[in-house]
């Protein structure tokens, strides 16, 4: 384990490095009073993604080698690090979007094949099929699945009712901004009831207002599915704001750097940013990051 410097316990306690399982997430998420989601009671699994011995190479360029680490379920992780470090390779390894040349990923126990696995890509314009209508991309891994008319109907109509979405989505994709589209890809990742839920740089292709309001939307989705989401993110704001571990990575062959709890209540609004808490944590995250991302 590669856990260093401690800047203050008070403020960062809780932080665990490589290999650790944190005290987990609730079976659903529960509202405060005041409209904060407060810290779940139990129900959920401490250790629900186990990744032992992962290794990965492009040629002779190791990313990966005897990569292990355990995440808990009902969680949100991003994950961040140095150009390269393989962010994304990691997701794409673990959701199975990409083989590994040694090691194994399991889920409570279950094969990535036995898990019910979703992906939201970066680029939402090339991941949505351009002549389905919204709500046909929306049907589509039903249809898959070999659901009938009218299970999907229902599946949808229950997913919407979850969900405030002031979308048209009879609209086909080039009609949407590109926040709708993203909204709708989301939709579709998530109308399959996944276990895990990867997003990669989800919002890079959009403009600052609507990455604002697409955290937030994302917020919500995951307070009332509490879904285990695993985010990658290229900008520290979002990283720390949208999660409940920020999953910190070195430079390769890459290890875990350390992961760092970020005990904010949810949602957490733009105002949330300036709080002095997550001011510090944020600031925690860079040093790490500076440290690891440094040219040696
Ligand atoms: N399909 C591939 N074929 C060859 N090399 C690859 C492939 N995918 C990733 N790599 C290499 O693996 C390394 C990690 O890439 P990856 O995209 O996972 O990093 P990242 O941390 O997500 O990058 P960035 O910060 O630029 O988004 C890089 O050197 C990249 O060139």
């Amino acid at each position: 384990m590669n856990v260093t410097a401690m800047l203050n316990a008070r403020k960062h306690t809780g932080r665990t490095g490589e290999g650790d399982a944190t005290p987990v997430a609730p079976s659903s998420r529960q509202q405060a009073a005041d409209g904060t989601a407060t810290p779940p009671a139990s129900g959920k699994r401490q250790t629900f993604i186990t990744i032992e011995g992962l290794s990965k190479s492009f040629g002779r360029d190791v990313v990966y080698r005897d990569f292990t680490l355990s995440l808990p379920e009902g969680k949100m992780i991003s994950v961040f690090g140095p150009n390269g470090c393989g962010k994304s390779t990691l997701i794409n390894l673990i959701s199975g979007l990409m083989p590994f040349d040694a090691g194994r990923v399991l889920y409570d126990g279950k094969t990535i094949a036995q898990t019910r696995i979703s992906y939201v890509f970066q680029n939402y314009r090339e991941a949505l099929f351009p002549w389905f209508r919204s709500i046909d991309n929306i049907r589509y891994p039903l249809k898959i699945m070999g659901l009938k008319r009218r299970e999907q109907d229902a599946r949808i109509e229950e997913l919407l009712a979850d969900f405030e979405i002031n979308i048209d989505l009879n609209a086909y994709p080039y009609q949407l901004s590109g926040g709708q589209q993203q909204t709708v890809s989301i939709l579709r990742a998530l109308v399959t009831d996944p276990e895990v839920l990867f997003l990669d740089e989800p919002f890079s292709a959009l403009d600052y207002e609507m990455t604002l309001s697409m955290r937030e939307q994302l917020q919500k989705i995951f307070l009332k599915t509490g879904t285990t989401m695993l985010l990658v993110s290229h900008d520290l704001e979002e990283a720390v704001q949208l999660a409940d571990k920020v999953l910190l990575l070195t430079r390769r062959p890459t290890r875990v750097a350390e992961i760092v709890d970020i005990d904010l209540a949810w949602p957490r609004g733009t105002e949330a940013v300036a709080d002095p808490h997550f001011v510090d944590l944020k600031s925690h995250c860079l040093k790490v990051f500076q440290r690891e991302a440094a040219v040696r």
